[in-house]
């Protein structure tokens, strides 16, 4: 198993900003400015992040907090003032006329509300005068430019750093929500907003990625940038890319006053804009806002990472300006993360009541959403080899609504040397029995869940499996109800099938403590014990049933314990039974290989046997209970001779069988029927002589009422 490494990262941030030499501080910043080039070129250029936002944004707040406090090193590396990546060599390079910025962002109330005291303190605005700010969603795709001349689509640029964006005109084109021609628009008009695709768009091409073999994206933000940033647009043009229109760069003419103002006449314009953008006058109203936005943020089509806002008055943003790499006049107030990386120190393996072996991720505690999560699913053994995840790995867990934390993979650059590939158990980590998996015979193909076959024995299942045991069809054994089984086992008086047995004898050996029980008299204890006594001698059905042998249901029992007439023989069979066809098992009627397969598993777990060996110094074994009396040939002896035409020769035996009839190889006084078909001959000749009655296959079915 591999070790725990030990997190550098995290022991060198665990020092507060304050706490570090103005040395340390340097060391630190350049090391953090070095760490954040390498994430924006990874998430800004090759559209695949290896760390959550929630992640990046954790470092850029530790850059900007050092750069507070030692005010020498802001500017000093590229990183604390530019926005986004290069633009890429693949493509064309375009100079934005306005630049293109980031935003910055928050993620408390108390954030926003310092956001708008530090606007109106600016602007030394009048307390009691009202200062609107838009609010909206900040969708999650990529910003991207829209220069109209003369009211045609002339180039479309992405961000890039900010000063310099990548040429995608030719892919914009091909995006039917982006209009070619604005009617009425100003000389030059540069229109900005995201590009973005809807979670089921995304969905649907990932799932056309996988069918033909491609790799599948990792969001609808990665898809959209991927899709967008293709060298050739034809590409481009078979992904499902849309668009919001929220900015805009240079223009020839104002088109209004107001943010809210130009929102509107590029909705004019026929350019999509966002339904969900308000003006709202005070900071309650914002937040009123992002609250509502955030309650319907599961049921947008599209993703969306937090709320934007924006000093309503375009005056008034000209006075705000800029600082470094984002407005003055905006904010971004972000959605606490739903997805965030940590490091998986261990998997736990969880024992169903029925048995399953379900893997648990215990995880280094990450804030995931705004919970604190510390364990995740990794769904079974099949997920956890496909994602190789290994302990020790730096993995991404996601938190969705109310579902539980899921581990969706891990982060290659972050394994540590000595990890090893995960070794599911083999052995239920509960009681040690064995623990398998079934292969469906159809397919051929193991069954995803791991289960352990001690089913008698493992306090996983214990309680569940006495449960079952004493039931009205297994062991049927009155007033030991489910109640009853859990206040045995949780005080340790019955923990196995046996202990009912021997319930009586210890407790007079204590002095009959029982009756003294809460709930329990002197009366019910002795009705208990009539009960379990009268169970001693039980009949071979019953007791295979009781045994809860997967896949070994009443039906099955029944036909087992018809078929074997013992419990002995049927394990004579077992032993003797090797896949694929397990021997003797499958030629009983209505016994398959799956059904064979969970009988061997459970006698070939020692810790099974050892319970069925006790029962059986504590309960006498019967035979088949008597069956259905309205059989016409319930009791009765028959010979099959002659080729049969219905049914093969087993069927045939099986369905006397199960009826009640006994089937015997040679004609004798003691032959109730011979059924005779075409070729009979010897036996035939001596059912005559003997004066046993003669019967062909279609009276003998009409006779036991399977006539079609
Ligand atoms: N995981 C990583 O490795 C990694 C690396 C780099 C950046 N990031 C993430 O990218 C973001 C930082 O990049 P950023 O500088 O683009 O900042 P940002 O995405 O936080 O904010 C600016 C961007 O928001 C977008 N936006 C969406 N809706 C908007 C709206 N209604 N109004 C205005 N703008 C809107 C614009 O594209 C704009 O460029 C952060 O979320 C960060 O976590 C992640
Ligand atoms: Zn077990």
């Amino acid at each position: 198993m591999a070790k725990a490494a030990s997190s550098v990262t995290a022991a060198r941030r665990a020092a507060a900003p304050d706490q570090l030499t103005a040395r340390e501080a340097k060391a630190e910043h350049a090391a953090l400015a070095a760490e954040i080039a390498e994430h924006d070129v990874r998430y800004h250029q090759q559209d695949a992040p290896v760390i959550s936002d929630a992640e990046y944004d954790a470092l850029r707040r530790r850059l900007e907090a050092l750069e507070a406090l030692h005010p020498s090193l802001a500017g000093k590396e590229e990183v604390s003032v530019s926005v986004g990546a290069k633009p890429s060599e693949k493509f064309a390079k375009v100079r934005h006329r306005v630049p293109m910025l980031s935003l910055a962002n928050v993620f408390a109330d108390e954030e926003v509300r310092d956001f708008v005291e530090r606007v109106r303190r600016f602007l030394a605005w009048p307390a009691d005068r009202t200062l609107a700010f838009t609010a909206e969603p900040k969708i999650d795709g990529l910003s991207c430019s829209l220069r109209y001349e003369g009211g045609r689509l002339a180039v479309a640029a992405t961000r890039g750093d900010g000063e310099e964006g990548e040429d995608v005109t030719a892919n914009v084109r091909t995006i039917a929500e982006i209009p070619h021609v604005l009617d009425g628009a100003p000389e030059v008009l540069e229109v900005r907003g995201e590009v973005y695709m809807t979670k089921a768009d995304f969905a649907a091409m990932n799932a056309r990625q996988e069918a033909e073999g491609k790799p599948a994206f990792a969001n609808p933000r990665n898809a959209a940038a991927g899709s967008l940033r293709q060298i050739d647009p034809r590409v481009t043009a078979a992904r499902p890319l849309r668009f919001f229109a929220y900015a805009w760069g240079e223009w020839s003419e104002p088109l209004a006053e107001t943010q809210s103002g130009v929102v509107r006449r590029f909705a004019e314009f026929g350019l999509p804009t966002n339904p969900l953008t308000r003006v709202c006058d005070d900071v309650e109203a914002m937040l009123a806002h992002y609250r509502a936005i955030e309650a319907q943020r599961a049921s947008l089509p599209y993703d969306i990472d937090g709320v934007v806002y924006k000093v309503d008055d375009l005056g008034l943003q000209r006075r705000l300006g800029f600082v470094s790499r984002s407005p003055r006049w905006a904010t971004a107030h972000k959605f606490p993360a739903e997805k965030a990386t940590t490091r998986l120190v261990g998997i736990d393996i969880q024992v169903g009541r029925t048995g399953a072996l379900t893997p648990v991720a215990r995880l280094e505690p990450v804030t995931v959403g705004g919970v604190v999560v510390t364990n995740a699913t990794l769904h079974n053994e099949d997920e956890i080899a496909r994602k190789d995840i290994r302990i020790g790995d730096t993995v991404q867990v996601q938190r969705a609504g109310d579902v539980i934390p899921q581990v969706l993979g891990h982060v290659p650059e972050k394994r540590p040397a000595d990890a090893e590939p995960y070794q599911f158990p083999h052995e239920c980590p509960v009681c040690g029995s064995h623990a398998v998996r079934e292969i469906d015979p159809k397919t051929g193909k193991a069954d995803v869940v791991r289960r352990c076959t001690g089913g008698l024995v493992c306090p996983a299942q214990a309680v569940e499996r006495l449960r079952h045991f004493a039931s009205r069809n297994a062991f049927d054994i009155e007033g030991l109800g489910d109640r009853q089984i859990e206040a045995f086992y949780a005080d340790g008086l019955i923990r196995a099938p046996q202990d009912i047995f021997t319930l009586a004898a210890r407790d007079a050996a204590q002095g009959s403590p029982l009756k003294r029980r809460e709930g329990y008299g002197e009366t019910s204890v002795r009705n208990l014990f009539a009960a379990i006594e009268a169970r001693r001698s039980v009949p071979l059905n019953r007791f295979l049933f009781a045994l809860g042998i997967r896949h070994v249901g009443e039906t099955t029992a029944k036909v087992l314990a018809r078929h074997f007439g013992s419990l002995e023989a049927l394990r004579a069979a077992v032993a003797e039974a090797a896949p694929p066809d397990y021997g003797q098992l499958t030629h009983v009627e209505g016994i398959g290989a799956v059904v064979a397969e969970s009988i061997c598993d459970f006698f070939a777990e020692p810790h099974n046997t050892q319970v069925v060996d006790a029962l059986l110094e504590q309960v006498t074994l019967e035979p088949m209970e008597a069956v259905a009396s309205e059989s016409p040939v319930a009791g009765k002896t028959v010979v099959f001779t002659g080729s049969l035409e219905r049914m093969t020769r087993e069927e045939a035996k099986a369905m006397a069988e199960r009826l009640g009839a006994k089937v015997a190889g040679s004609v004798s006084r003691k032959t109730h029927i011979v059924v005779a078909g075409p070729g009979a001959g010897s036996k035939l000749d001596a059912a005559r002589a003997l004066g046993v009655e003669v019967m062909d296959e279609d009276a003998w079915l009409k006779l036991v009422g399977e006539e079609a």
